[in-house]
């Protein structure tokens, strides 16, 4: 462990934990943790973690009580609660705490619980996000330590008693699987609600499940024999979601010969799945909180009202509560989808689930797989790095895994070992200060042409190993993470100038960057 040189909590005196180390004074050590490289910040007071435990067999979750006070530069403070959700934190409008700060970026950190405490971690910014001094890249920061986040400072600290969640027994829910504490914190949730008629939101990245875990909601409830009707808002253009969501009557546009039901109506007596509900336009939002309070639609030129009885889960990878506060989604509309929202966590917040869904994702291959066939070091690397296209992004690493086996260290990105063997996380993480495009070394990296098994005939008798579907989807995600890379690369990384010429919205370019784990300077 390194000592190192700190000062005590706002206005106490300097403290070096090694000489200093007096009954009232804290200890802060900065060690680097036994995984994953992640900083441990240590206070001297156990008895203060603020941290997610599980107990009653495993049934339960302490979900401590635990607020973050952010002081600006102007000495105004903020204060959010931290519960299973993250909280995003940054100048920008769509994080949870917005930081009046020129010196802080617009996602600047992020802030969870987990098992072992309250983790800070940068993601990227420009100035950097410093405890006592110490730039961290991701660090746990013990209560009434203060971190500094451009020109502001955090600081977190338990706010009361903690909260008792159940803890579902099952290692999946539907097809989603997931042992961590937060999947099966949220298995209970969902077990708990599929079976009612509310309205659920569902609320993380691009890859993480949502859609699996809507279907699953289907599964379980009694629509489960009516139709599973699924809406992308973020894939329609915007001048058509208004007659694809409430359908139009004959006549009511040019080229509407027929009158048509809208996809409310095609999921009566079952599940309409409205995805990326935060990029329905605005001016139809009105709408559709009216079908889904009177339970009756118009359908676009036409003057009846026709009752529709689909159950709405609508899921979005948007803060949408902030973009309700905002004004940039309807308040009225959030809150009739929010009945239930649940967060689903990002793999990077839960890698304790990568075995299994490795196994998973290896046991629905035909033929089947299992551990044993991934190359030697393979789970290690798959473990440490920190995937931005969440398991979407891990199952296709795998599939590639299976077929090139030998590229191992080529599709995760990292060095080959070295003689004595183990590798480290760092070599596996994209460089954030890489040239116009980062990542391109991520797990999505496709395998090079150059190399002999990732080229020509070898390659294709290896697709031909695959299921035509399965090998569609491994050359289709190689060709779309190769375009966008390129059309970024021609544009000097600006998203919109490439989202022109790909001929497709900004947003949708985010959304492919972060499915791809590209970044943009
Ligand atoms: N918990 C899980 N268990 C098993 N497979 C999963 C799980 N989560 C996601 N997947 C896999 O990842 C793929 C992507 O999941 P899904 O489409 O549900 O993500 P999403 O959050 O809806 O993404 P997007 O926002 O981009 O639409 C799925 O096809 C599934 O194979």
């Amino acid at each position: 462990m390194t000592a190192v040189q700190q000062r005590g909590p706002a206005g106490a005196p300097a403290v070096s934990c090694r000489r200093r180390c007096g009954p009232r004074a804290r200890r802060f050590l900065v060690d680097a943790a036994p995984s994953r490289g992640t900083m441990a910040i240590m206070g001297d007071d156990p008895g203060e973690a603020c941290t997610l435990t599980s107990f009653d067999e495993g049934r339960s979750l302490r979900l401590p009580s635990v607020s973050v006070t952010v002081t600006l530069p102007d000495r105004r403070t903020l204060t959010a609660p931290l519960d299973l959700r993250p909280l995003l934190v940054g100048a920008g409008a769509d994080c949870d705490l917005v930081l009046a700060d020129p010196r802080a970026s617009r996602r600047h950190c992020e802030i969870r619980l987990t098992e072992q405490g309250v983790l800070l971690r940068d993601l990227g910014s420009k100035n950097g996000t410093l405890i006592r001094d110490v730039r961290i890249r991701e660090a746990f920061l013990p209560p009434r330590v203060p971190a500094t986040v451009g020109g502001s400072e955090i600081v977190v600290g338990p706010a009361g008693p903690a909260a008792v969640l159940p803890l579902s027994a099952a290692d999946a829910f539907g097809e989603a699987a997931g042992r961590s504490l937060p999947m099966r914190a949220l298995f209970a949730r969902l077990e708990r609600a599929a079976p009612t008629d509310e309205t659920l939101l569902l609320l993380g990245e691009s890859g993480t499940g949502k859609e699996v875990l809507a279907r699953a909601i289907h599964a379980q409830s009694r629509r489960k024999d009516g139709p599973f009707v699924v809406v992308d808002c973020g894939a329609i253009a915007p001048n058509l979601v208004e007659s694809e969501l409430f359908g139009h009557a004959r006549g009511a546009f040019t080229g509407a010969a027929a009158a048509r039901p809208g996809l409310l109506e095609q999921a009566s007596r079952g599940t309409l799945f409205i995805d990326e509900i935060g990029e329905l336009p605005l001016e139809l939002q009105p709408k559709l909180l009216r079908a889904i309070e009177g339970r009756q639609i118009r359908r676009l030129g036409a003057n009846e009202w026709l009752p529709f009885d689909a159950r709405i889960v609508a899921a979005t990878h948007r803060n949408l509560r902030a973009k309700a506060q905002d004004g940039s989604f309807r308040a009225d509309l959030y809150f009739r989808l929010s009945v239930v929202e649940v967060h689903v966590p990002a793999l990077r917040e839960r890698k304790d689930d990568i075995p299994l869904l490795v196994e998973r994702f290896l046991v629905a291959r035909d033929p089947p797989r299992a551990l044993a066939d991934l190359p030697p070091g393979a789970l290690p690397l798959l473990e440490a790095y920190d995937w931005p296209g969440n398991v979407r992004e891990l199952r296709n690493t795998v599939a590639r895994l299976v077929l090139f086996p030998e590229l191992l260290h080529e599709i995760l990105g990292a060095a080959p070992p070295a003689p004595q063997g183990s590798l480290s996380a760092e070599a596996t993480r994209p460089d954030p200060s890489g040239a116009a495009l980062s990542g391109a070394a991520s797990p999505g990296a496709a395998p090079s042409g150059a190399s002999p098994a990732g080229s020509g005939d070898a390659r294709l008798r290896r697709l031909l190993e695959l299921p035509l579907p399965e090998a569609r989807e491994v050359v289709l995600e190689e060709l779309e993470r190769a375009y966008v890379t390129e059309k970024l690369r021609q544009h000097g990384g600006n998203i919109s100038h490439a989202a022109d010429a790909m001929g497709v919205s900004r947003q949708l370019v985010h959304r492919l960057l972060q499915r791809h784990g590209l970044r943009a300077r």
